[in-house]
C-alpha cells in the first residue's frame, strides 16, 4: 500500500538499531502425508543461535504443533547476523542415519528467508522423496514484555510456601515463630475502622420486604421502577411521591431490615437423599451434614443460537454448567406449561411467607433463573387502601372476600403475563389459606404454568408474637395507626379470622416448612416434587434457617502479583499484605472472641492461606471452590498485556464480563456455579464464618447476600484490606465494612 513503511508491511524493522525490540521467529515445516514419515522427526541444524553447530547429532528438534505441522521458535535481535541452517529428519532409532534436506543452506535475515520460500526435499534410502512446506513468521516483541512474561512464568512455577498444610487445620499458637503479631496493633474499638458501605448494599434502615416485590402492572405499575401511591379516592397515582410509605421503586438491594437478632442453636439428623429427583411424600429433618448435590463441571455458557422460540429463549437462565444443562433439558422434554414455575406461598399471617419468598427469589436469581416475587398485599393496598381493619379479612364478609380474591387474581394474571414474556419462576406471596382460593389459582394456572405450594407452619407462640410485633412496626397496613397496642389488637383479630377458615395444604405438589424458625431444626415435608429446579428449591430450603450470625468476607492481603498488576497466579504476600494478615488476625480475635464455633475458610491459593496464618484458635478449611477466577491462558498477565497481545480477548471481556470465559479458564458465570455449594454451606452454618478469598469470588458471594443483579457482579467493588461483615438475621441481611488499612 502506498505510504506504508516496510516495517508496517511485515511487522518488523529492517533497519538495525533504529527501533528497539526483539524478533520472535517461528519456523514451521508441514507434511500432510505423515504416514510415510511418522518415525522421522524434523530437526534444525546450523549456525549460532539456531543450533550449536552443523553436527547432526546436536541438531535442535522441532516441536509438533499439530498432526502435520512442526515448529521451532526463538528470539533474536532485529539486527541479527544472517542465520544459516538446514532442516533434517532424524529417525526415532538413534542408530539409523538422518536425512539432511537437499540443496543449499537456508538463510534467514530479519525474520524472512533470503532466498524465498522453497520446499524442503529429503531423499530417503529407497530413493523415495519427502516434501515439506516451510514457513517463517516473525513478530517484534518488547524486551520488557519478554522479561515480564519470564518473571511471571518463574513466579507461577515457584512452589507455594504453604504446601503441606492439610485441608482442615487449627493452630492454637502463631504458626511462624518469627511473626511478630503484636506489631500490628488495632484500636480497642473496632467501630473505629467502619467505613460506609456502598449505597446499593442492604442498609440497616428499617424496610418492609413486601415493598420491594413486583409493582402491580395491572394496577398501572409496570415492572419498570415507578413510584406510585394511593390517591384519596383509592385510585393509584403513578409517579407521585409516596404518601403512605407503601409502594416505591423496587430497589432490591435496599430492602433489608435491621436485625433484631435472636440467639438459637440447633442441630439435627437427616434422611437419606431421595431417589432420582422424585421427593414424593418424604420428611426431611434439618440438620448438620446434609449431603451435597454433586455438580457437573462447567460447560460452555449458554449462547442464544438454540433453535428455540423467543419465549423459550428468554426463559433459559443466564447461567453456566448444571443450571443451564438442566434448563435446556426441561425446555426440550418437559410439558410446555412446566417451563414456568409458580411457587404459591401458603400460611396464616406473620408466618414468614414474604421473608421466605424474598430469600428464595434472591437465590434463584443469583443462580441465573429469571425470578419475580408477586406480593398480593401490595396489590390490596394499592387497590383498596392500606388502612383496612381486621373486618376486611373476615371470611363471612362477602365484600372483603370478593375484594381479596380480585386482587389475588390480578396479581396471578400479572405473574402469568410476565411468564409468557419469558419469566421462569414466579413466587406468589399471599396467605392462600383456603382450598377454595388454591383451587381458583390452580384453574388460572391450567396449561400455563406448574404450581408448587410452599406452606410455612409455625407452632411457636413466642416466634408468632415476635413476628406480629414486627408487622405492626413495619407493615404499611399500620403506618397510620399511631397506637401500637391498638394495631396489635387489630392484627391479632385478623389472624384469628384467618385461623377460623385455615386449611393446611394436602393437594397438588407441595412443600411444607414446619417450625423452621424455632432454632431446633424444624422439618420439611415434600409431596409430589420432581425435576431439577423444584429439587434445588427443596435443597435450598432444607439448608436455610434464621439463626443470626455474621459472615466476614475479605480478600487476601495484597499479593506480589497485585503489586505488579498481574492477574491470577499463586504469589505470596507483599509487605502490605504481610501487615494486613496480622491486623486481620487481631480483628478476628476481637470480633469473634466469644464465638467458639466460628470457622475460617480460605481458598487453596497461598495468598489466602498465608493471610489466615496468624489467626489462632479457629478451624481453618481450604476450599478449591474459593479459588480465584481461572484466567486460563491470561493467568499471570497484566490487563495492559492482555489488551496489547490479545486485543480480541480483551474486547470480548470488556463487552460481556459476566459471560466471557478466558481461553482455558473461567467466566464469572462459571465461578457462580462452583460457588453454589459454598452458598448452601454458608446458609446452613449456624456459627460465624470468615471467608478469605479473592476479588471475583467475593463479588459473586457478596452479590448473593445483597441481591445484586448478575450483570453487575463483575464490577462490584471489593477492596483489599477491608472486611465486609454480612449479618444474617431474623429480618434479613445487614452489612458493615471495616477498613483496616489503606
Ligand atoms: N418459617 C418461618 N416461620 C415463622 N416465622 C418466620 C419464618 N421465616 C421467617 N419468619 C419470621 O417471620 C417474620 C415475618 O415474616 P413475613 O413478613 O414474611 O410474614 P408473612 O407470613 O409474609 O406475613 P403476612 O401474611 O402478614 O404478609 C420475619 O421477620 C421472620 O423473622
Ligand atoms: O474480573 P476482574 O475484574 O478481572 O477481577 C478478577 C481479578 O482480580 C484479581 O484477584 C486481582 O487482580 C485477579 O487474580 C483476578 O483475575
Amino acid at each position: 500500500m502506498a505510504g506504508d513503511s516496510e516495517e508496517e508491511r511485515d511487522g518488523f524493522n529492517h533497519t538495525p538499531l533504529r527501533i528497539p525490540g526483539l524478533l520472535y521467529v517461528s519456523v514451521k515445516m508441514e507434511n500432510p502425508n505423515l504416514t510415510l514419515s511418522g518415525d522421522l522427526l524434523p530437526h534444525v541444524s546450523g549456525s549460532f543461535p539456531l543450533g550449536p553447530s552443523w553436527d547432526p547429532s546436536k541438531a535442535l528438534s522441532m516441536e509438533r504443533e499439530s498432526a502435520t505441522v512442526w515448529e521451532l521458535s526463538f528470539v533474536v535481535p532485529p539486527n541479527h547476523e544472517a542465520l544459516e541452517f538446514k532442516f533434517l529428519l532424524k529417525p526415532n532409532c538413534i542408530d539409523n542415519p538422518c536425512f539432511v534436506e537437499e540443496g543449499s543452506s537456508r538463510v534467514l535475515v530479519g525474520g524472512a528467508w533470503q532466498d524465498g520460500d522453497r520446499m524442503a526435499l529429503f531423499r530417503l534410502d529407497n530413493d523415495q522423496v519427502l516434501e515439506y512446506r516451510v514457513f517463517v513468521e516473525a513478530k517484534r516483541i518488547s524486551p520488557f514484555d519478554l522479561a515480564a512474561s519470564w518473571r511471571a512464568y518463574q513466579e507461577n512455577f515457584r512452589l507455594s510456601s504453604v504446601r503441606g498444610i492439610p485441608d482442615v487445620s487449627i493452630n492454637s499458637e502463631h504458626q511462624t515463630g518469627n511473626e511478630n503479631i503484636s506489631s500490628a496493633n488495632l484500636e480497642l474499638d473496632l467501630e473505629h475502622y467502619i467505613v460506609p458501605s456502598p449505597s446499593t448494599s442492604p442498609s440497616s434502615a428499617l424496610a418492609y420486604a413486601a415493598n420491594s416485590t413486583e409493582n402491580p402492572r395491572s394496577l398501572g405499575g409496570g415492572s419498570a421502577s415507578i413510584s406510585s401511591s394511593m390517591g384519596d379516592d383509592g385510585v393509584p397515582m403513578i409517579n407521585q411521591p409516596e404518601t403512605v410509605g407503601e409502594v416505591h421503586a423496587p430497589d432490591q438491594s435496599k430492602v433489608y431490615q435491621s436485625p433484631g437478632m435472636v440467639k438459637s442453636q440447633s442441630v439435627g439428623t437427616i434422611c437419606p437423599p431421595q431417589k432420582e429427583g422424585s421427593l414424593r411424600g418424604v420428611s426431611i429433618d434439618r440438620g448438620v451434614g446434609f449431603p451435597r448435590l454433586v455438580k457437573s463441571s462447567s460447560s460452555d455458557a449458554f449462547t442464544t443460537n438454540f433453535n428455540l422460540d423467543p419465549v423459550t429463549k428468554n426463559s433459559i437462565p443466564a447461567a453456566a454448567g448444571a443450571v443451564a444443562a438442566a434448563a435446556i433439558a426441561d425446555q426440550m422434554l418437559g410439558p410446555k406449561e412446566h417451563r414456568h414455575l409458580a411457587i404459591v406461598m401458603v400460611s396464616l399471617p406473620a408466618r414468614g411467607k414474604t421473608y421466605t419468598a424474598a430469600k428464595l427469589t434472591r437465590y434463584l436469581r443469583w443462580l441465573g433463573h429469571n425470578t419475580k416475587h408477586f406480593n398480593v398485599g401490595k396489590y390490596r393496598r394499592l387497590k383498596h387502601g392500606s388502612s383496612q381493619s381486621a373486618d376486611f379479612f373476615r371470611a363471612d364478609n362477602p365484600e372483603g372476600v370478593v375484594a381479596r380474591n380480585e386482587v389475588a387474581k390480578m396479581a396471578f394474571e400479572d405473574m402469568i403475563s410476565w411468564m409468557q414474556e419469558g419469566g421462569q419462576v414466579g413466587i406468589f406471596d399471599a396467605t392462600n389459606s383456603s382450598k377454595q382460593r388454591r383451587n381458583m389459582l390452580m384453574k388460572l394456572a391450567e396449561g400455563r404454568c406448574k404450581i408448587i405450594f410452599l406452606e410455612t407452619i409455625c407452632n411457636d407462640v413466642d416466634i408468632i408474637e415476635r413476628n406480629i410485633r414486627f408487622k405492626i412496626q413495619q407493615s404499611p397496613d399500620y403506618a397510620e395507626v399511631p397506637d401500637f397496642e391498638a394495631g396489635l389488637r387489630d392484627f391479632k383479630e385478623r389472624v384469628a379470622y384467618y385461623e377460623k377458615v385455615y386449611e393446611t395444604v394436602e393437594e397438588g405438589s407441595h412443600i411444607k416448612m414446619i417450625d423452621m424458625a424455632s432454632g431446633h431444626g424444624g422439618q420439611i415435608q415434600v409431596n409430589n416434587i420432581s425435576g431439577y429446579l423444584p429439587g434445588r428449591i427443596v435443597f435450598f430450603l432444607v439448608n436455610t434457617h434464621l439463626t443470626p450470625r455474621p459472615i466476614l468476607l475479605t480478600r487476601h492481603g495484597e499479593s506480589r502479583f497485585n503489586v505488579r498488576g498481574r492477574i491470577g497466579g499463586d504469589s505470596a504476600l507483599s509487605e502490605a499484605g504481610e501487615l494486613y494478615k496480622k491486623k486481620l488476625a487481631k480483628f478476628v480475635e476481637k470480633r469473634l472472641k466469644s464465638e467458639r464455633a466460628a470457622c475460617i475458610w480460605t481458598s487453596t491459593l497461598q495468598r489466602t492461606i498465608l493471610t489466615a496464618g496468624p489467626i489462632v484458635g479457629f478451624p481453618k478449611i481450604q476450599w478449591r471452590a474459593l479459588d480465584e477466577i481461572n484466567a486460563g491462558v491470561c493467568d499471570g498477565m497484566t490487563y495492559e498485556e492482555i489488551k496489547k497481545n490479545m486485543p480480541a480477548e480483551y474486547e470480548s471481556r470488556y463487552k460481556d464480563k459476566l459471560r466471557y470465559r478466558y481461553p482455558r479458564g473461567e467466566s464469572y458465570l462459571d465461578v457462580i456455579q462452583r460457588l453454589e455449594p459454598v452458598i448452601i454451606e454458608l446458609e446452613r452454618q449456624r456459627a460465624p464464618v470468615v471467608v478469605i478469598s479473592h476479588q471475583a469470588v467475593l463479588r459473586a458471594l457478596y452479590a448473593y447476600f445483597t441481591d445484586r443483579p448478575l450483570q453487575e457482579i463483575p464490577d462490584i467493588e471489593v477492596p483489599l484490606h477491608t472486611i465486609i461483615e454480612i449479618n444474617l438475621g431474623v429480618t434479613g441481611v445487614e452489612e458493615k465494612r471495616y477498613k483496616l488499612m489503606d
